[in-house]
């Protein structure tokens, strides 16, 4: 096969104007040439002048020499070449540009290209360039697929899951028209699997799925249905190793298929922190573009018994009251969220137990930082360096807090408490943009440990609101918030191992007791752990987090100054 220059320039037209066309191996660039010294080169390339420096992302700006765009090939989605024979068709595309254009050019070829859109959107924009001659034409075509190819993190074959009832039940729909056509553009194959029932894609993955033959895994659906398709793959990866899930000591094998997600679901956390909104179009570009972002996953034990894996919240407390509650209401789709949360706050119950964590000291960064995670993270970069250097999990102690002790570097506190949180991530979303922990980072081997004790419901309605708003959440007396590698928590009323099953006896038990005195004002003594969307079945649990243990179709959030929320952190 004849080998494709890496540099290439031409003149070309682009709708009505001529342009100066060049390719250098990293980026597509188009300059509009000033209309009166407009002339046709006639397909002679020529070594490309670098003669001045191009951003990183692609950029339009208009100078005293007319329009210039520039794409990295890293953000070329496919090139193709115009079918001669259509271009004497009469389609509304053709019918736009002028006769004479269309005459004298009759060679083109479209390139498709990310374009960045408001507030962390994504889109997919075509530019189409015509040439005198058929050969430059397919020389431009062969150079950029060539320089495509050499691409090597773009996934070329997908497995797909898709859940029909995430969310408002759209997931399908929002595969089929806005995901799958643009797959399809970028060369990307795909099976598709859409589940049948509640863990058909989690059991799928670890049981049957032939993984070998694929790039990536993608889930069309919510949290929930991501938390599925990680339990699946960290099942088998362990398995696949002969690592023991059931060992919370255990170090996990990291899996090496990349997920992405494409939001259907009701809160899309992952995806929103992760890629900065919940939008298909956007998800689906990270995927094509072959993006990886490292995660860290906290895995759940109870007696040293494997339970769940967690990505993004475990809430105990207010987050387990209200998805306990929401569950019952799933007819109601996402605003099941938004009457459970006001009902649980009005409730207002809270929990006696004692919470113990071993604090990430030897580390970079606090909870309490102005800084965030974002795409490249220079914290999660260092600290993920850290973890895989085994460092001895040796914690200084800190004398400052009265109702705490010390135990071999870990901290312990009992209290009452109306929530208790640890975000392995911001968990922004679209309810919060900011999210439950805002400097929280996606892979730096910690959890935001954040202990909200018992205050009153004006108290606690301003902490609540403070996750919509510039203001601080943790600046409140009855909050506190700790960077964490490991913690556990007790209720106070814990029974023995044949423990109680929360779900079915011990909801049941106090909420009885409660229609029973309906002027009692006393909290139940168990709540229920909110685990990235899923209740568990214990109260009673040991966690720790296991750095960078999978990875994303997508790249963190970009900066993007000036939408930054410089917050003043003034208290209301
Ligand atoms: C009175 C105003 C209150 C505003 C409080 C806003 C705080 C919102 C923070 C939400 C953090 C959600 C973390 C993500 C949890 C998901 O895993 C879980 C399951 O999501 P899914 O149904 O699978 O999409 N959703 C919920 C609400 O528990
Ligand atoms: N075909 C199915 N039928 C019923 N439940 C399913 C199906 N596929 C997945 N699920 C479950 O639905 C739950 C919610 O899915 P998710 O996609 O997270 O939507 P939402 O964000 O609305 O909760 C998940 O716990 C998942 O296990
Ligand atoms: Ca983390």
């Amino acid at each position: 096969m004849e080998k494709q220059p890496r540099l290439l320039a031409s003149q070309l037209l682009l709708k009505n104007s001529f342009f100066e066309v060049s390719l250098n191996g990293v980026l597509l660039t188009w300059k509009e040439i000033p209309t009166k010294k407009k002339r046709v080169s006639g397909g002679i390339h020529y070594p490309f002048k670098v003669g001045f420096c191009f951003p990183k992302f692609h950029r339009r700006g208009k100078g005293e020499s007319g329009t210039s765009h520039s794409v990295s090939v890293s953000e070329i989605l496919a090139v193709r070449e115009l079918d001669v024979d259509s271009k004497t068709k009469d389609d509304g595309r053709w019918q736009k540009m002028p006769q004479k254009s269309t005459e004298a050019y009759p060679y083109a070829f479209t390139v498709s290209y990310v374009e960045r859109a408001w507030q962390h959107r994504w889109r997919c924009s075509d530019v189409t360039f015509h040439c005198l001659e058929g050969a430059l034409c397919q020389q431009w075509v062969q150079t950029i697929r060539g320089q495509l190819a050499a691409l090597t993190s773009r996934p070329k074959h997908l497995l797909v899951y898709i859940n029909p009832y995430g969310g408002k039940q759209q997931g399908k729909c929002i595969y089929e028209q806005k995901v799958a056509p643009l797959f399809t553009c970028a060369s990307i194959s795909t099976d598709v699997i859409v589940t049948e029932h509640a863990n058909h894609a989690r059991d799928h993955l670890r049981t049957e799925a032939e993984l070998k033959q694929y790039d990536g895994v993608v889930c069309v659906g919510g949290d929930g249905m991501f938390s599925e398709i990680v339990h699946g793959l960290v099942s088998r990866t362990q398995r696949d190793n002969g690592v023991d899930q059931n060992s919370p000591e255990e170090k996990l094998v990291p899996c090496t298929l990349r997920i992405g997600i494409i939001p259907a679901g009701s809160t899309d956390c992952i995806c929103y922190a992760t890629v900065g909104i919940n939008d298909p179009v956007t998800s689906a570009l990270h995927i094509i573009v072959g993006d990886a972002q490292p995660m860290d996953v906290c895995s759940v034990h109870h007696n040293n018994t494997f339970l769940r894996y967690s990505v993004s919240l475990l809430g105990y407390g207010f987050y387990g009251d209200v998805l306990a509650d929401s569950e019952r209401k799933r007819w109601m789709g996402p605003a099941r969220y938004d009457f459970s949360g006001f009902k649980t706050f009005l409730t207002h119950h809270y929990y006696e137990g004692t919470v113990s964590f071993l604090p990430a000291t030897d580390i970079l960064g606090t909870p309490r930082d102005k800084t965030r995670c974002r795409a490249g993270c220079f914290i999660c970069q260092h600290n993920g360096q850290l973890y895989s250097e085994d460092a001895p999990e040796i914690c200084k102690t800190d004398p400052d807090v009265s109702d705490s002790e010390y135990e071999g570097g870990w901290r312990v506190i009992r209290g009452k408490f109306l929530a208790i949180n640890a975000a392995s991530m911001s968990c922004a979303c679209p309810r919060s943009p900011k999210g439950l922990s805002p400097a929280a980072h996606l892979a730096d081997g910690t959890t935001d440990l954040i202990l909200v004790r018992k205050c009153s419901r004006f108290n606690f309605l301003r902490h609540l609101l403070r996750h919509t708003s510039k203001y601080d959440q943790f600046d409140m007396t009855f909050v506190e918030v700790h960077r964490v590698r490991r913690f556990h928590f007790t209720p106070r009323h814990c029974q023995s191992d044949s423990e109680l099953d929360l779900r079915e006896n011990g909801k049941r038990l106090f909420s009885q007791i409660c229609r029973d005195h309906p002027a009692c004002s006393c909290s139940p003594a168990y709540s229920s752990w909110n685990c990235d969307g899923e209740i568990l079945p214990h109260a009673a649990i040991e966690v720790g987090v296991h750095c960078q243990l999978i990875k994303l179709f997508a790249r963190g959030i970009e900066e993007q100054p000036v939408f930054e929320d410089l917050a003043n952190p003034c208290a209301i």
